[in-house]
């Protein structure tokens, strides 16, 4: 196999690349008897490549870039091992932001076809796949997209055995249930990005409707990523003021408001994107960016996140779903315990009943 060969020697204390180059380089002790360098440094000990926060994305399109770009430049993690089958599309992205390196924080980043790149990783993120065609909804992926993930699940396990899973592709809720079955590791480390973006986007409109910050408004869409996910209108509140206190009929048809719309809205959202620039990328890339900050600075924070559901609202089919999760170092801590109105709890059970038929269908 070929060496990796980190650039560090070159660039002490700045962003640092590996890439598995097409030629052999010599092996670090080589480079480092170059005379220049030997008169600079008197070597005291071995540097430690380990900075504990390693993460891999696996999947370098457009929600793969736009995840690795949120994490480097909010400073989430400072090592990325970054994985795609496309091995110039690899290096491309590898070198562009090589040559952003003057604008960040010592950043090591890694990239190569093959997954020993990702071995420590704390967590993987899963961005590979094919993504929805105009029309197409997130469920007609589900067998391509297993078939990837049949590839990839198995090789972060091995290089990574105590990694926590992050999935995003699509049909997300489906693929964490595909990825929880092919990697073997327990529930709580396998997490898909599930209704944490549809959330953001109901937090979005809600705030243009108010007049407000996003950040101030506070409300959670759960169930699935996608056409049947459920907003939870009981629960939604600024500065505690609960919006069903105030309008007894908000979400319903019978609203003569119409605050249905907004969740109309967010279910488009998606479709409505993807017909103006083909796909979406910047919300999700910040999403996924705010899942591993969660985990990786054991933030023990809320998220919508798709987990494992049986056994919650009375479910009893094995399924991922969102529900608002306790994210920390190691992954789901718990999972809140909503109350919900009969309405949303018959939404959810809908959805529920949607996956297990589509899981149904899987060819493993
Ligand atoms: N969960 C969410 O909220 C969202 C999920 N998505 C999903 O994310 C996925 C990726 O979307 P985009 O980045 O727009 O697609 P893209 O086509 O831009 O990138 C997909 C990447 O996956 C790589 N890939 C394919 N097979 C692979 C394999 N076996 N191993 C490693 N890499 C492989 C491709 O080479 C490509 O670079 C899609 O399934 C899309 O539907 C997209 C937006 C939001
Ligand atoms: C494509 C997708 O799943 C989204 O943007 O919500």
């Amino acid at each position: 196999m070929r060496p990796y060969v980190c650039l560090r020697l070159f660039s002490r204390n700045a962003t640092r690349f590996a890439y598995n180059l097409s030629l052999p380089l010599p092996p670090l002790g080589v480079i480092g008897k170059m005379a220049t360098i030997e008169k600079l440094f008197q070597p005291v000990q071995e540097k430690l490549d380990d900075t504990g926060n390693k993460v891999t994305v696996v999947g370098v399109g457009q929600v793969g870039m736009a995840a690795v770009f949120s994490m480097i430049t909010q400073g989430v993690t400072n090592n990325i091992a970054m994985v795609d089958v496309m091995a110039d599309k690899l290096k491309g992205e590898l070198m562009d932001l090589q040559h952003g390196s003057a604008f960040m924080r010592n950043v090591k980043i890694q990239a190569s076809t093959d997954y020993s790149i990702s071995a420590g990783s704390k967590i993987c993120v899963v961005t590979a796949g094919v993504r929805q065609r105009e029309g197409e909804s997130r469920l007609d992926l589900v067998q391509r997209n297993t078939d990837v993930l049949k590839i990839i699940i198995p090789q972060l396990v091995k290089h990574s055995p105590d990694t926590i899973l992050i999935i995003a592709s699509n049909p997300v809720d489906i693929l964490t249930y595909v990825s929880w079955k092919l990697s073997g590791l327990p529930k709580h480390r396998v997490i898909g990005s599930g209704t944490n973006l549809d959330s953001a986007r109901f937090r979005y409109l809600l705030s243009e409707k108010l007049g407000i910050a996003t950040t101030s408004c506070h409300g959670y869409i759960i169930g699935e990523h996608g056409d049947s996910s459920v907003p939870v209108w009981s629960g939604v509140n600024i500065a505690g003021v609960r919006l069903s206190d105030l309008n007894q009929k908000i979400g319903s048809d019978s609203d003569p408001e119409n605050w249905k719309e907004t969740h109309t809205m967010v279910v488009k959202s998606a479709y409505e994107v993807i017909k103006l620039k083909g796909y979406t990328s910047w919300a999700i890339g910040l999403s996924l960016s705010q899942l591993a900050r969660a985990i990786l600075s054991n933030a023990n924070s809320v998220h919508a996140v798709s987990t494992y559901l049986k056994g919650e609202h009375d479910i009893n089919d094995e399924v991922f779903l969102s529900l608002p999760c306790v994210l920390g170092r190691s992954g789901v801590c718990d999972v809140i315990r909503q109350p919900l109105t009969q309405t949303e709890r018959s939404q959810l059970h809908q959805s529920a009943d949607l996956m297990a038929k589509v899981q149904a269908g899987i060819k493993f």
